[in-house]
């Protein structure tokens, strides 16, 4: 169906000569209802955009798979290689319908209410600690990441460190670089027969578990849920039991509060004499100071830290304070491997995660679909068989409370709908319709008394239409 550009005015969309997906959105909510809970974002027009107006910001150098992915589907891909804070980032945010980022960028909620076209953040990483998912979700922004493809990649690099610390191989090398040559076995073993302790036994933890046994490791894990051990692993029942019993402890859990300063003096303290520490989870769950001295006293042999309490958002020179407090410390002492965040730094991690949540920002803004979205219900509806310019989708999200969708039903009610669903996620409800036999008249008149219904609302967070028939 082609939506002509006078069909709302105001529109600035030129609908383009080759078939495209064409939407609706609309988004907002009422000022006045519940302020502090819910924000309050100045109602937008219902205007018509196609694949073509569809702005979206790639930050942090996302692999060129989702650039060439989104590039493909005719949307608009500004692209940067870097990441933005502050005022630079609010300004970039402002206009565009999705933004691309990886885990410096941080979008807060004083950000996000900068972004008033934002449909989607998509994660091109694991964590999404750096979003408020709790804000953008109030906000109708609907966030993707990539659950476990750089998983291998993180495990590779922790199997590494283990043996370059048991080896003391960073210093050496260093040695070496420097001209010296100082060959001796002093404190260096092999990691056969040793305790691998892995703190978080999720996709890298479990992973990691597989690859340790292989090298002859012994593996215990500590996680707050009860899970199955994969090979001869062994869960303990806290942490304190796996500080105790392990020569490497490694830490794999997601950054929350309850993860910040998990390893502190006390937990330092309780590692075995002459073990090491290895932290490619986030840089807040170990305490550097504590870190310092545990090592200082020689009570811990070695570390390796490839994320810190603050990161520096480009590449180059760093000063210590970019990375956060006792850096420098850091830097002076033996047999710690300083890695600049590359636990999922691999080709084949990037452009497995470029196509994943490529992919799934093209499935949301050309079918509302948000299977692997991690702040929205998920919903899907099956593909028709044989769409054509009749067949509209309707996509309704709004606050979980009685009553809204009862009225969009109304609406809806005067078409044939073919297909719904809906379904939420705590505060946040989301409904998916496709309706058929329906003309441009009709689809104007839709969504005329959609957008009446989402002004008189408190309910609403975002709407937006999609026709079918041409995204196919
Ligand atoms: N260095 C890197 O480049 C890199 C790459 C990928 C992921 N990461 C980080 O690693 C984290 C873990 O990744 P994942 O894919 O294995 O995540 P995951 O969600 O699959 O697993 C995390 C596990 O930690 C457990 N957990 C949560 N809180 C815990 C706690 N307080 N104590 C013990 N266990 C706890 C969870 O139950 C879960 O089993 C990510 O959240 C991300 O921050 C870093
Ligand atoms: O969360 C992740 O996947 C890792 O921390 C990797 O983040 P990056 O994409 O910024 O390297």
């Amino acid at each position: 169906m082609t939506i002509p550009r006078d069909i709302v005015p105001g529109s600035n969309t030129v609908v383009p000569s080759t078939p495209s997906p064409t939407a609706f959105f609309n988004a907002g909510t009422s000022p006045s209802y519940e302020a502090n809970y819910f924000p309050a974002v100045p109602k937008k027009q219902l205007k018509p955009f196609n694949t073509g107006d569809i702005k979206i910001l790639l930050l942090e150098d996302v692999n060129c798979t989702a650039r060439e992915l989104l590039q493909k589907e005719g949307y608009q891909v500004e692209f940067h290689t870097t990441s933005f804070r502050d005022i630079e980032l609010i300004e970039k945010i402002r206009d565009v319908h999705v933004i691309g980022i990886r885990s410096k960028t941080r979008l807060t909620a004083s950000v996000l209410d900068h972004a008033k076209n934002l449909l989607a953040i998509g994660c091109f990483c694991i964590g999404t600690n750096q979003v408020d998912l709790g804000y953008a979700a109030k906000r109708g922004i609907t966030v993707f990441n990539s659950p476990f493809s750089n998983s291998r990649s993180v495990a590779e690099l922790v199997i590494a460190e283990v043996i370059m610390l048991a080896r003391r191989i960073g210093d050496k090398s260093m040695e070496m670089h420097f001209g010296t040559w100082q060959k001796a076995s002093t404190r260096c073993c092999e990691i056969r027969g040793k305790v691998l302790g892995i703190v978080g036994y999720g996709h890298i933890g479990s992973q990691l578990s597989v690859l340790a046994e292989s090298m002859g490791m012994s593996v215990l894990f500590y996680d707050i849920i009860p899970l199955m051990a994969i090979g001869k692993a062994r869960q303990v029942k806290n942490l304190s039991e796996l500080l105790v019993l392990s020569d490497f402890v490694t830490l794999h859990v997601p950054e929350t509060q309850e993860t910040r300063d998990l390893i502190g003096y006390a937990e330092l303290k309780a590692m075995k004499q002459g073990s090491c520490l290895i932290n490619a989870s986030r840089g807040c769950s170990v305490d550097l100071q504590a870190l310092c001295e545990a090592m200082r006293s020689g009570h811990l042999a070695g570390a390796a830290l490839d994320v810190f309490p603050r990161e520096p958002s480009a590449d180059g020179p760093y000063f210590n304070e970019d990375l956060g407090r006792w850096v420098r410390e850091i830097r002076d002492l033996p047999n710690i491997i300083l890695t600049p965040h590359i636990g999922g730094s691999t080709k084949e991690a990037q452009e497995a995660i470029g196509t994943e949540v490529g992919g799934a920002l093209v499935r949301y803004i050309n079918f509302g679909c948000t299977i692997g979205a991690v702040n929205m219900p998920e919903v899907t509806l099956r593909n028709l068989a044989a769409p054509d310019e009749s067949h509209l989708r309707v996509i309704f999200i709004h606050r979980n409370r009685p009553g809204v969708l009862r009225q969009v039903n109304d609406i809806l009610g005067d078409h044939n709908v073919d297909m719904q669903m809906s379904d939420s996620r705590g505060d946040i409800a989301y409904m998916m319709a496709d309706i058929s036999k329906v003309d441009l008249a009709e689809v104007h008149a839709l969504y005329n008394k959609l957008e009446i219904l989402s002004c008189k609302i408190p309910n609403f967070l975002m709407s937006f239409g999609i026709s079918l028939g041409l995204s196919h």
